[in-house]
Parts: structure tokens; C-alpha cells; sequence
């Protein structure tokens, strides 16, 4: 049976999630959706057992490869990598930390079939964000979503667990692509091609937030300024750079609701 579909997962030193993450994606995935899977690792040469650990659960018979970069570091550069090298045409981005449920993948897939972009979304009834989830990371995600809104309809563009539909990507010029930070998500929804029609080029399927429990959060203070100069980019993409007025008022009223936000978790 040929591969259809393609599960992509950026590792840095994530060697003790990579077991757990494959077996519960292939047990999710059941006997029919295993034959037509890959799982990808793209590490960067983390150098933790990540690559044993691999190999193992290759002889155990699951269909899992890791790419191992020596020459380049970041989360979703390793993401498009993954995705170059993805023989599926339906592509699936999930952490390795477990924080995405593998378990919710089958219904990403389900979704792809009826559109070319698929974003898991923590903004939806009946789902949520873990409530272990530090108070801080929750500031800066709902700031960085509300930055976003002017970019993309998607309820969650800063959720790093989405899908697409591989011939979309191979229509973009991969120049056109800003590989540096987190939010390749946001990136591609703002960049590929998708069809005009809403309901053909958006899916959303609601997903539970998990927490970390092996290793270590990987977001920095240059992660977030990558983020900044990406939606700068992306502003001028989607308006054109002599916007700037627009722009100006834009970052004017962010700014100022940042300090609401900061002030009314304060005080
Ligand atoms: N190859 C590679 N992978 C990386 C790198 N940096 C991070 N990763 C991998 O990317 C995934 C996400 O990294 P975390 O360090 O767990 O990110 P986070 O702070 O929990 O951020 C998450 O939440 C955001 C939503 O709030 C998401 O946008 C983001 O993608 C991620 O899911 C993990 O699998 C991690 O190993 C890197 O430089 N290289
Ligand atoms: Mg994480």
C-alpha cells in the first residue's frame, strides 16, 4: 500500500517522548491508517538516544524515519524540511512533546480530505488548554493570536499542530516561505495559495492543549522577536509596505492592550 499520508514532528532532545508519541499515533491510527502513514522526526542533532530510539521502534515495525540536521536549527524550518521529504500528500505537523494528542491525528486527516488547510484549534467549546499551562506562556499566546487576527481567519494560527494538503505547498516558491521561529502555521495559512472559497481552504478541529511532562519547553526570547519581525513581514505581505500609517495603529493599540493585560493580571 502506497503513503498517503505524512506525520511530521520537530524533536530538539525529545528522545523520551518519541516512544509514546509513535505508538499512540500508529494505535490511533488502527491496522488500515497504519499501512498508508510515515512518522517523520526531524531532529537537530539533538545527540539524546533520539536516533536509537528510532531505529528500535523501526525494528518493532512501525513505519518512522528521523532526519538528523546538522547544518541548521529551528522549529519550523525543520517543519518544511520534513514536509520536502514527506512522500504523503496529506501532511500532519504535531510536537513531540505529547502536548498535541496523537489521538486527534485520525481527525485531522479526515478533515484534509475536505480541505487544503487543517489548523487543530484550542479555541472551540468543549476543548481547552491544560490548566497547568503557566500563566505567562497564556499571556503571550492569547497577545501573539490577537496580533495574528488581521492575517488569517483560523480561531488558532499559533497552534503548531495542523495539517495541508501537500500539492497546495508545492505550488508556493519556497523563497516566498519565512522559515525562522515557530509559527509556520500562521506562515503557510497567511502565504500558500488556498482557495478562495472559506469552507474548501479551512478546517478547524478542536483539540485539548496538553501540558509537557519529559523535557523541556524550547521557546526563547528570540523566538519571540522572530515572531515579531514574521508579522511585520507578513503585514506588508498581506497590505503592502506603505501601509505603514495602518501598521503604526495596529502596533499602537497592541502595545496598549498588552498593558491591559499585564495591569489586569497584576492587579
Ligand atoms: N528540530 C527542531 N525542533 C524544535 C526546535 N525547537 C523546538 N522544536 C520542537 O518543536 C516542538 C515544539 O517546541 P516546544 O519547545 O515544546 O514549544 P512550546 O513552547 O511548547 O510551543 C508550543 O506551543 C505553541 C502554542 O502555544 C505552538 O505554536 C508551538 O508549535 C508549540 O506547539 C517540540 O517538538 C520541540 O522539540 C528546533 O530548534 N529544532
Ligand atoms: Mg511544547
Amino acid at each position: 500500500m502506497s503513503i498517503t499520508n505524512s506525520v511530521i514532528v520537530p524533536a530538539y532532545h525529545e528522545k523520551l517522548n518519541i516512544k509514546p508519541l509513535t505508538t499512540r499515533l500508529f494505535a490511533a491510527l488502527g491496522n488500515e491508517g497504519s499501512k498508508t502513514t510515515e512518522l517523520i522526526f526531524v531532529d537537530d542533532n539533538s545527540q539524546d538516544g533520539s536516533v536509537e530510539e528510532v531505529e528500535s521502534l523501526k525494528k518493532q515495525g512501525y513505519n518512522v524515519r528521523i532526519i538528523v540536521r546538522t547544518d541548521e536549527r529551528g522549529l519550523s524550518s525543520a517543519v518544511l524540511k520534513g514536509f520536502r521529504e514527506a512522500e504523503g500528500e496529506y501532511l500532519i505537523c504535531m510536537d513531540a512533546d505529547l502536548q498535541h494528542p496523537p489521538e486527534s491525528v485520525p481527525k485531522l486527516l479526515d478533515s484534509l480530505r475536505n480541505h487544503a488547510f487543517v489548523i487543530g484549534t484550542r479555541y472551540a467549546p468543549g476543548v481547552g488548554i491544560d490548566k497547568d499551562w503557566p500563566l505567562y506562556r497564556r499571556v503571550i499566546s492569547s497577545t501573539a493570536r490577537m496580533m495574528a487576527r488581521p492575517l488569517t481567519s483560523a480561531s488558532d494560527p499559533m497552534s503548531g499542530f495542523f495539517g495541508l494538503q501537500k500539492s497546495y505547498l508545492d505550488r508556493a516558491d519556497p523563497r516566498s516561505i519565512n522559515s525562522q521561529g515557530f509559527k509556520i502555521a500562521l506562515e503557510l495559512l497567511a502565504k500558500l495559495p488556498l482557495p478562495a472559497n472559506a469552507n474548501a481552504a479551512l478546517g478547524e478541529v478542536p483539540f485539548s492543549f496538553g501540558v509537557r511532562t519529559e523535557g523541556e519547553s524550547k521557546l526563547s526570547g528570540k523566538v519571540i522577536v522572530q515572531y515579531l519581525q514574521q508579522l511585520k513581514e507578513l503585514y506588508c505581505f498581506k497590505y503592502g509596505a506603505n501601509n505603514l500609517v495602518l501598521f503604526l495603529l495596529f502596533w499602537s493599540i497592541l502595545v496598549l492592550y498588552c498593558v491591559y493585560q499585564i495591569y489586569s493580571l497584576l492587579f
